[in-house]
């Protein structure tokens, strides 16, 4: 049987539209990756700066609020999970967000002492 990944972890680390989360969870548990972390990040890409008025004073924000998701698979594969994190958080607009896929040496569960793809 062909490994996924070549029998590596894989961390796909995605920055994403905070209100695409929840579609993004359900996409990630149907193709049955559904553990992540999340983080609350500000970022900037080629989504355009927003200028705004306070006090009569100019102010641009050029830092947006975005979601980050991170999830380490083993059996699944990395692609499949890209995929999916891509789908539901598409909305075709600038700022959709960035997916990137990265190796990872070895993890450890802690409750079992469990390593490697046993651990994820
Ligand atoms: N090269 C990068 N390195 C690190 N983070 C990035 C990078 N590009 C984008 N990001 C993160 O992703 C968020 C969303 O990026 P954004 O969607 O604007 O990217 P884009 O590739 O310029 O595409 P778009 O045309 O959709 O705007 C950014 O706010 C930033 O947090």
């Amino acid at each position: 049987m062909t490994e996924s990944n070549d029998g590596e972890l894989k961390l796909i680390t995605a920055i994403i539209r905070p209100d695409r989360l929840g579609a993004v969870k359900e996409a990630l548990a149907e193709v049955g990756a559904p553990s992540l972390t999340v983080t609350n990040v500000s970022g900037r890409g080629s989504q355009p700066a927003k200028k705004g008025q306070w006090r009569g004073e100019e102010y641009t924000v050029d830092l947006h609020q975005k979601v980050k998701i991170e999830c380490v698979v083993a059996d699944i594969p990395a692609e499949e999970v890209v995929e999916a994190i891509g789908e539901a958080a598409n909305t075709g607009e600038p700022g959709d967000g960035k997916i990137f896929v990265l190796p990872v040496d070895d993890a450890y569960q802690v409750r079992t002492g469990k390593t490697g793809s046993d651990a994820v």
